[in-house]
């Protein structure tokens, strides 16, 4: 059997073209175009592309980008001022500040001074808490992509069995708590669970999220499960995910690399820049964004 291959880059797609529709409803009501602001300190390569890819899309759905460049010498002080002007600009629905950081800079002082109803990317201690206890607020964007590819293939999550492997703050703690969230039996392994593969057998749903390559093995999936693969590791061989390849021939469906997971996480950023304007100006959005 051959694993039907979910196509993020497809779904990514539609769900830009709804975005696309929502912002210009948005335009309509409030009278100007949602904003999402994106910040890069330094020059590495791969980042500069994802600010690059991210600018792009934004304009073409519609809606208006401010990219701020900062030098990678840039103070602590400066950038959580930049952040501040960003908080009181009316015209900034969504502000992101790519990670990760230079080593002088602590993440979490600048996360947390991003005002959490502009806080695209979910990171927020309180976009966090609001998940974790069921209120309103952003997800983050990777783990809500996720989801909705689950979604898609899955009409009906309640019940099935999840397993989570990872268990970082911006895709494996948010993602298991959505998944709790679709009432899905969730578990999430990580470097420290004592039989991972015994965990991983059991599960209708895996999501693997640990960035080491190849790491989920093709004998650990159940017979006809739903794969996701967040992974995105550069290796020789190219752009490989954590899940070997192999387990294509035992999975169900199964999210290819690249294509699946990465689309979906800069579609569902546009989302949740029209969310999150539609909610700052206190107009309507499509409730199925
Ligand atoms: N505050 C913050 N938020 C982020 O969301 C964030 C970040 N920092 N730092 C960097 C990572 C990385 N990231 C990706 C987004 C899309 C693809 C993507 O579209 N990947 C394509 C392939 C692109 C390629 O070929 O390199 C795919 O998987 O098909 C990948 C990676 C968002 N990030």
């Amino acid at each position: 059997m051959t694993a039907r291959l979910i196509d993020g880059k497809a779904f990514a797609a539609t769900l830009r073209d709804r975005v696309a529709t929502a912002a210009a409803a948005f335009a309509r009501d409030a009278g100007r175009k949602p904003g999402l602001a994106v910040v890069l300190v330094g020059e590495d390569p791969a980042s500069s592309v994802y600010v690059r890819s991210k600018g792009k899309a934004t304009i073409a759905a519609g809606m208006e980008s401010f990219e701020h460049r900062l030098s990678a010498d840039v103070g602590e002080a400066e950038l959580i001022a930049l952040v501040d002007r960003l908080n009181a600009d009316d015209s900034v629905d969504g502000i992101l500040v790519q990670l990760p950081l230079p080593r002088h800079i602590d993440e979490r002082a600048v996360i947390t001074r991003i005002d959490p109803d502009k806080d695209v990317d979910g990171f927020h201690p309180v976009n966090a808490g609001r998940l974790a206890t069921g209120l309103e607020g952003l997800v983050p964007c990777t783990p809500l992509g996720c989801l909705m590819l689950l979604q898609d293939i899955h009409p009906q999550l309640a019940g099935l069995e999840a397993v989570v492997i990872g268990r970082s703050n911006i895709v494996g703690k948010p993602m298991a708590a959505l998944l709790l969230q679709q009432s899905c039996t969730v578990t999430t392994v990580h470097s420290r669970t004592r039989d991972v593969m015994g965990h991983v057998r059991r599960a209708d749903i895996v999501v693997a999220a640990v960035g080491i390559p190849g790491f989920v093995q093709p004998e650990w999936i159940k017979p006809g499960a739903t794969v996701i693969d967040v992974g995105i590791n550069r290796t020789d061989a190219g752009l490989v995910g954590d899940v070997d390849p192999g387990a294509a021939e035992v999975a169900g469906a199964i999210t290819p690399v690249p294509g699946g997971v990465g689309p979906m996480t800069i579609a569902v950023l546009m989302r949740n820049t029209v969310v999150a304007a539609a909610r700052r100006a206190g107009v309507a959005v499509d409730p199925a964004l």
